[in-house]
C-alpha cells in the first residue's frame, strides 16, 4: 500500500526506486569507505559532541528500527566541528543489523561489513526551523556513524538491550529517560566524511556523513536481543523478525571522501 517500503525480497533496497527515484541519485548512501582511496584533509578538525545535557526522551520500534528520540527543542545536545559549519542538534539515534552471525553494516570498508552500525542522527537548527525541513536540506543532517563488532560484552549497551522486550513489536514506544549516547562512543573520533542521503526512504540527499573509523565491541548475546523486535505490529498474525535491516553500498559517483587525520 501506498509508499510502504521494507527491507524483503518484494518491498526491499532493489524496489525502492520505484516510489523514490532519489533511490538513483548522485549521492545516496551507504557507501563502501576504501580508506587508501580516500583523500586526507588536514583543514578537517576533530568532531565535538557536547551531549552532556542530553536529554532522552523514549525508545521505540518504527517497524523499520529501534530508535531512541531526544529533546531537540535547544541546543542541550550537539555535534560540531569536523566539516560541519554549524552546530547539529542530536534528534535520535537507531542501529541496523544482520541475521545471526551475518553483518548487517550499512557502511561497508574496503569490502568488509560490520555486525551492525549505529547511527546518530542531527539536524541543523541554526539553518532550518524543524527536523522534517532540515531533512529535505542538503546541508540539513549530519549523522554519525559507529560500526559495532562483536567480541567482549559492552559495558553500557545493556542499557539499550535490556529496554529492547518494551518494544518488541512495530510501533510500541515507551519512556527512556536519562541515557546519554556518548558512553556508546569508541575512544577515537578518527573518521570519514563525505556528502550522502538517508538510507532509508525517503532518501533525502541531506545527509553530510562522518563515519568513525574505530569499531566499538558487543558481544553476540547483546546483538542477539536487536533480533528479538519484530517488523510488524502485535495485531498482525505474521511475526518477521527484525535483522538485515540494512541497505548495501550505494555507487560513489565521482564524490571525494575525505580523511581526518
Ligand atoms: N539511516 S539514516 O540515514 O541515519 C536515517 C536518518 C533519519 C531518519 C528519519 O528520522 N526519518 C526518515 C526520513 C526523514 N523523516 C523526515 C520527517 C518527515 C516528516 C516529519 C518529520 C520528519 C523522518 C524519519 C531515517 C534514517
Ligand atoms: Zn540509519
Amino acid at each position: 500500500t501506498g509508499n510502504h517500503w521494507g527491507y524483503g525480497k518484494e518491498d526491499g533496497p532493489t524496489a525502492w526506486h520505484k516510489n523514490y527515484p532519489v533511490a538513483e541519485g548522485d549521492r545516496q548512501s551507504p557507501i563502501d569507505i576504501i580508506p587508501n582511496q580516500t583523500s586526507h584533509d588536514s583543514s578537517l578538525g576533530p568532531i565535538v559532541l557536547n551531549y552532556d545535557h542530553c536529554t532522552s526522551i523514549n525508545i521505540a520500534n518504527n517497524g523499520h528500527s529501534v530508535v531512541v528520540e531526544f529533546e531537540d527543542s535547544d541546543d542541550r545536545s550537539v555535534i560540531r566541528g569536523g566539516p560541519l559549519d554549524n552546530p547539529y542538534r542530536l534528534k535520535q539515534f537507531h542501529f541496523h543489523w544482520g541475521g545471526k552471525g551475518c553483518h548487517g553494516s550499512e557502511h561497508t570498508v574496503a569490502g568488509n561489513s560490520y555486525a551492525s552500525e549505529l547511527h546518530l542522527v542531527h539536524w541543523n537548527a541554526v539553518k532550518y526551523k524543524t527536523f522534517g525541513e532540515a531533512a529535505t536540506a542538503p546541508d540539513g543532517l549530519a549523522v554519525l556513524g559507529i560500526f559495532l563488532e562483536t567480541g567482549d560484552e559492552h559495558r553500557w549497551l545493556h542499557m539499550i538491550t535490556d529496554a529492547l522486550y518494551t518494544v518488541k513489536f512495530k510501533g510500541s514506544v515507551t519512556d527512556f529517560k536519562g541515557f546519554n549516547p556518548k558512553c556508546l562512543l569508541p575512544s577515537s573520533l578518527q573518521y570519514w566524511t563525505y556528502l550522502g542521503s538517508l538510507t532509508t526512504p525517503p532518501l533525502h540527499e541531506s545527509v553530510i556523513w562522518i563515519v568513525v573509523k574505530d569499531p566499538i565491541v558487543v558481544s553476540e548475546k547483546q546483538l542477539g536481543k536487536f533480533r528479538t523486535l519484530v517488523f510488524t505490529g502485535e495485531e498482525e498474525d505474521q511475526r518477521t523478525r527484525m535483522e538485515n535491516n540494512f541497505r548495501p553500498p550505494q555507487l560513489l559517483k565521482g564524490r571525494k571522501v575525505r580523511s581526518s587525520n
